[in-house]
């Protein structure tokens, strides 16, 4: 199994790469590409701790020797936020990146599962799957926005909120990633009940919580290492789901024929072939239908605004 990470060098590249290099089954292999030079520098470092994953880095303008048999892409290259600003104002710089890199894997590994961690996702998928489409190798079951902070995010709040064991506390979170589109779904939490009060500032504290870590990093970046962890979860279950193990679910931004829009995170079956069967998001409660109804012209715009920057 190889697992290539664009944007390697940067405060998620690393943490995820230190987490894979732990973590991956043995045997597997590891590519590192940023265009930072000091890339192959990371490599050398992670290939020093004693775990049976092969590391490799690659900087440069091409990511084509880093992508080269890689059956899982993580993209976070590209740059973040800092105070002040929406995703929606990375847009200018990212749509480029994402749209140059996702040429390369067309070409490189057009067959690789893509996970996009580069905001704004709901904008960046949208760029991701037009320039697969331009090349004629789009398989929408093998292209995901990266939405898995959110759900890690829900789980840590709520367990601290009602004193719960955090690993037994699960949490759907469906839409986008971005403010308004990103619903956790708090009303199927199991063994806990919210007031209506509770609800709204849980919510409000979910869509938020990148904003959280923007401000508390004072102009340093957004969530890095928080963010690792959920590209490593996700990465990991991506290929376990490669590997033919069974009842592999996670939430993800995929084109998966949902009614509300093109792209929209739910609740996903992995398998062989990246996703198996797109799960439905189950009951929710008046609260959340309505968050749902409300988000979708901004979700739809988002998407709108990626398709158009491809044509
Ligand atoms: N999906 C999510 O939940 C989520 C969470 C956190 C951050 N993000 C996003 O992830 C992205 C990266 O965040 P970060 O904190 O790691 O930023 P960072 O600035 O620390 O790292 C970004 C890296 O991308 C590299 N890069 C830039 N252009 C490149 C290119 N053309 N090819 C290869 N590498 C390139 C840079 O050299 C840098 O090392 C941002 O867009 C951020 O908003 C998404
Ligand atoms: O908020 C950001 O800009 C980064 C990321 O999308 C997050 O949710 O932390």
């Amino acid at each position: 199994m190889k697992v290539a990470v664009l944007g390697a060098a940067g405060g998620i590249g690393q943490a995820l790469a230190l987490l894979l290099k732990t973590q991956l089954p043995a045997g597997s292999k590891l590519s590192l590409y940023d265009i930072a030079p000091v890339t192959p520098g990371v490599a050398v470092d992670l290939s020093h701790i004693p775990t049976d994953v092969e590391v490799k880095g690659f900087a440069g303008e091409d990511p084509t020797p880093a992508l080269l048999d890689a059956d899982v892409v993580l993209m976070s290259a590209g740059i973040a936020r800092k105070p002040g600003m929406d995703r929606s104002d990375l847009f200018n710089i990212n749509a480029g990146i994402v749209r140059n890199l996702m040429e390369k894997v067309a070409l490189t590994c057009p067959k690789a599962l893509v996970g996009i961690i580069t905001n704004p996702v709901n904008t960046t998928v949208a760029i991701a799957a037009e320039v697969l489409k331009n090349a004629g190798v789009y398989d929408k079951n093998r292209l995901f926005g990266i939405t898995t902070l959110d759900v890690i995010r829900s789980e840590t709040f709520i367990a601290e909120l009602k004193g719960l064991n955090v690993a037994d506390v699960k949490v759907n979170v469906i839409g986008g990633h971005s403010g308004v589109t990103i619903l956790p779904l708090l009303s199927q939490v199991e063994g806990v009940t919210f007031t209506d009060k509770e609800v709204a500032a849980m919510t409000t504290r979910i869509q938020n919580a990148g904003t959280e870590v923007v401000e508390a990093k004072a102009g340093g970046g957004s969530a890095t290492l928080s963010m690792g962890q959920a590209a490593c979860r996700f990465g990991l279950s991506l290929v376990r789901g490669l590997q033919g193990e069974a009842n592999i679910v996670e939430c993800a931004y995929i084109d998966g024929g949902s009614e509300h829009a093109t792209f929209f995170a739910q609740p996903i079956l992995l398998g062989k072939n990246g996703v198996e069967k797109v799960l439905p998001y189950g009951e929710i409660s008046a609260f959340e239908a309505n968050a749902r109804d409300a988000m979708l012209d901004t979700l739809k715009g988002d998407i709108k605004l990626g398709v158009e920057f491809v044509k």
